[in-house]
């Protein structure tokens, strides 16, 4: 269990370390022993600023600057001074409070039964020693339920009378913040439960998190869009619950696992029975929890999801052990901060060391230049890597200070892509420089500009430069935009690159050279005819997906429909001026202030004078009910769970673009229900006992050819 394998590739020496459980106990007390009372004060009143700090950064700003391990070495350092010294323990100090915070966006609410948090481990040995602790007090007869870690952040839920009344964040674990209205929008939380054995008031709590897909999908949204990526899940699903617009917390897919439950009345004796109440309540449980009879069993559960864990469709960060009894829970009782019955065990994050060999700059089609590291390959949880990103140059010059051969530490949180959390200074050459973000385009050599209050770089020169041109006219044609048939991002490259198109109103001049373009390798005559095909469709496309496909920064799909909708037609929108267009729905001043610098630019007015020219819409059709078929006409759907490829939104939008209707619960009536990942298991099993087809986001697809 507890190993640190080093494996040696002799030929070119690197070598990583895998996995878990690394931890500074012994090391730590010898130091202690050594230190005066002089210098101990000292070092207690260090430790507790830096991990306020970490605590503010963390809980607050969504962004944390030390790993959650190194966080917890402090953390466990102040423990240990505060026992050998308790003259200098603060009551006020870090290790007495639960570390999060109350906000004034939201109505603070005191919780009911505290929401503490959990003491935790890396190793086993200490696990060993929990385990021993428990004996002592209640003696060998127990059990433990193992849990999934999950990571997100905790939220309770109060239901009265079988409604859902409140949701409040843990906070500060006395008070936290009223998120009813966005947690509203979780569809896996039931806002009314249809049994009738449970208390007429109760509180459940639980983990509310983002899947991983989900989190790719959203993220890379907000990069093309000129946004800020989250670093993780978790960052991601606690940006979004502190949002005071519940609508965009709607169109961010959530998630939640209900771990607790809290009742005035003891109605069950143990967790593990409570947990199979909620289940039938209709809450969703996690599967894979197990009873756990002796601690083999519990380290058994650990190393068994220490692998598995990769295979998940959310993120864990360990596993949650909990004294099952509620008679022994109650005898073992609580510490200032968490519960005596029960412990984290924490997975380290996978981490691998290795050479920084370059950093490469990629030019994405908004002109954002994005870093990316070139590393000496390594395994790294299940993969080889040989990148990692860099996110902006504040990455690269202020947290990182990167310096030319440097060996840095990389990790694998929720992204496919690793990141670098750290630099080896033990490894730094001598005379190393320190590396500078780039000052001009590596793809055109224009000069790079930063807006202000944006992290990221852009190249101005959006109309010369190859990587943007090339990507305006990808994302032009992508199935969220034009949607066009015969034609991809590669054959776009060729094109391109061949001179047959600059622009995206050259698509449209493409027959005009059919004879050209049948003469060129890998074009089949076949393949040219579908291919103008269907851009001559693609000319039928309403306004608001060829004002999405113009790929104005911050104009995302639902952005463009609103606008569409608001302005009718391009000429009032290139007209509007700032005042009207704030008055749209859901246009911001930063919105705003990018569709007048994209209507100042002679070339992008007479980019969509060619494009009307040709026969594109760029009106909005009155009859916004014209349907593109009618396949799906008298057919009721229900979408559930999360989708990799769409939004619901736009699963929605495409059922009722075919006729099909979507309804709101199932019933026997129901034709067809569309699950995703992690769908609430009382849908499955009542669409399951009805009988009703469950299909997949392609199936949908499928059917409508
Ligand atoms: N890197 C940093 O700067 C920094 C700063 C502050 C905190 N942190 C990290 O956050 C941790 C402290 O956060 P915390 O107080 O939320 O503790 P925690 O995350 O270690 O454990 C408690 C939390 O676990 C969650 N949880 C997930 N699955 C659960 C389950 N099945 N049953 C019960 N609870 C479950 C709950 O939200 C609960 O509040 C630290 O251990 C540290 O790793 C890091
Ligand atoms: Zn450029």
């Amino acid at each position: 269990m507890c190993t640190v394998i080093a494996v040696h590739i002799t030929h070119n020496q690197f070598h990583f370390i895998l996995s878990s459980c690394f931890f500074i106990t012994f090391p730590l007390k010898t130091y202690l022993r050594s230190m005066s009372p002089a210098e101990a004060k000292n070092r207690i009143e260090t430790l507790s600023s830096e991990i306020k700090q970490h605590n503010y950064n963390y809980y607050v700003l969504a962004m944390p600057s030390i790993s959650d391990f190194d966080f917890d070495k402090k953390l466990e350092e102040l423990v240990q001074l505060e026992k050998q010294f308790p003259e200098f323990a603060d009551p006020d100090s870090p290790t007495q409070q639960v570390g999060g915070f109350i906000t004034k966006e939201f109505i603070t609410v005191k919780h009911k039964w505290p929401m503490l948090s959990l003491g935790n481990t890396y190793n086993e040995q200490e696990l060993l020693d929990f385990d021993q602790r428990i004996r002592k007090a209640i003696g060998d007869n127990f059990e433990y339920v193992c849990e999934l870690k999950f990571d997100g952040l905790s939220m309770s839920l109060t239901y009265e009378q079988g409604k859902l009344v409140r949701a409040v964040t843990r906070g500060d674990g006395v008070q936290g913040d009223d998120v009813t209205a966005n947690v509203r929008t979780i569809n896996t939380i039931p806002k009314k439960l249809h049994q009738s054995d449970f208390p007429q008031h109760f509180e459940i709590r639980g983990e509310v998190f983002m899947h991983l897909k989900a989190f790719e999908r959203l993220n890379n949204e907000r990069v093309e869009n000129g946004e800020t990526p989250y670093a993780n899940p978790r960052n991601f699903a606690s940006g979004t619950i502190k949002m005071q617009d519940s609508a965009e917390v709607a169109k961010r897919p959530l998630d939640c696992f209900l771990y607790f439950l809290y009742t005035d009345n003891i109605i069950y004796k143990t967790h593990w029975e409570s947990l199979q109440a909620v289940k039938n309540w209709g809450f969703q449980v996690n599967e894979h929890s197990r009873l756990c009879h002796t601690i083999n069993d519990v380290f058994e559960f650990i190393n068994l999801w220490d692998k598995k864990r990769f295979g998940l469709s959310y993120d864990i960060d360990g596993i949650v052990i909990k004294v099952n009894s509620y008679a022994q829970q109650q005898e073992l009782g609580f510490t200032a901060k968490s519960p005596r019955w029960a412990i984290a065990y924490k997975f380290k994050a996978e981490q691998a060391e290795t050479e920084l060999l370059s950093v490469s700059y990629q030019v994405g089609r908004t002109g954002a230049v994005t870093p990316v590291a070139n590393l000496k390959p390594v395994f790294l949880a299940g993969t080889t890597v040989k990148r990692a990103t860099l996110h902006n140059a504040d990455e690269i010059e202020k947290r990182l200070k990167l310096h030319t051969g440097d060996w840095v530490y990389v990790e694998k949180g929720g992204e496919i892509i690793p990141k670098i959390t750290g630099v080896n200074l033990d490894k730094r050459k001598p005379g190393a420089e320190a590396i500078a973000y780039i000052t001009s385009c590596p793809a055109c050599g224009t000069l790079l500009e930063r807006k202000e209050g944006e992290a990221a770089f852009y190249c101005p020169n959006d109309e010369g430069c190859p990587p943007q041109i090339v990507g305006k006219m990808q994302h032009f044609i992508d199935r969220k935009a034009m949607n066009i048939d015969g034609l991809g991002d590669e054959t776009i490259e060729t094109l391109y690159q061949k001179g047959f198109i600059n622009h995206i109103s050259d698509i449209y001049s493409l027959k005009d050279h059919s004879g050209e373009l049948k003469l060129m390798d890998r074009f089949g005559e076949k393949s040219i005819t579908n291919m103008l095909e269907g851009i001559e469709k693609s000319k039928e496309m309403p306004f608001d997906k060829v004002l999405f496909g113009l790929g104005i920064r911050y104009v995302g799909a639902t952005v463009a429909k609103k606008l569409a909708v608001h302005f009718k037609n391009v000429d009032k929108l290139a007209a509007a001026s700032f005042d009207e267009l704030i008055t749209a729905e859901e246009i911001g001043e930063r919105i705003a202030i990018s569709i007048l610098d994209y209507f100042k630019d002679e070339r992008h007015k007479e980019e969509i004078e060619k494009l009307k020219a040709h026969g594109l819409q760029f009106v909005t059709e009155e009859k916004e009910v014209s349907l593109a078929s009618e396949t799906l006409s008298g057919k009721t759907f229900i979408i559930s769970g999360v989708f990799a490829k769409y939004s619901r939104d736009e699963l929605t939008n495409i059922i009722e673009q075919n006729g099909g209707k979507i309804v709101s619960s199932i019933s026997a009536k129901l034709n067809y229900l569309v699950a995703g990942d992690n769908m609430g298991p009382a849908k499955l099993e009542k669409a399951t006992k009805l009988n009703i087809p469950i299909i997949t986001d392609d199936d949908l697809l499928a059917m409508i050819g």
